[in-house]
């Protein structure tokens, strides 16, 4: 039990803390598996860079990316720079995967 559980014992505030939990819980849950399917987009997109001699990271697209997702995180009431870093986050793991790819390749 963590914590918070404890200290609250049997109350409506631990039912309700509960609840949020679990909900927390699955929504984990669902953004590992779109990540995971996220990367194995990334990987082929990684393949076919490498395979056509194109670089790992595309700046310009990455701008396109950025402005569309401030703009959903702002509807969605999600902080836009928290959006942003977030997605960075993403990209700079794709790109050391895409790297990681070429070198594979030998380019
Ligand atoms: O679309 C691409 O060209 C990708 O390599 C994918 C991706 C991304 O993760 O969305 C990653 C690196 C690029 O700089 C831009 C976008």
């Amino acid at each position: 039990m963590s914590e918070a559980e404890n200290k609250l014992g049997e109350s409506p505030a631990l039912s309700e803390l509960k609840a949020l939990r679990a909900s927390i819980d699955n929504i984990d849950a669902a953004l590992v598996h779109m990540l995971a399917e996220r990367f194995k987009c990334t990987q082929k997109v990684g393949v076919l860079k490498a395979t056509n001699d194109l670089p790992p990271a595309d700046p310009a697209r990455e701008k396109i990316q950025i402005e569309r997702l401030r703009q959903l995180a702002g509807d969605a009431n999600l902080d836009p720079d928290f959006a942003e870093k977030f997605l960075n986050f993403i990209v700079k793991e794709v790109i050391r995967h895409h790297e990681a790819i070429a070198a594979e390749a030998g380019n």
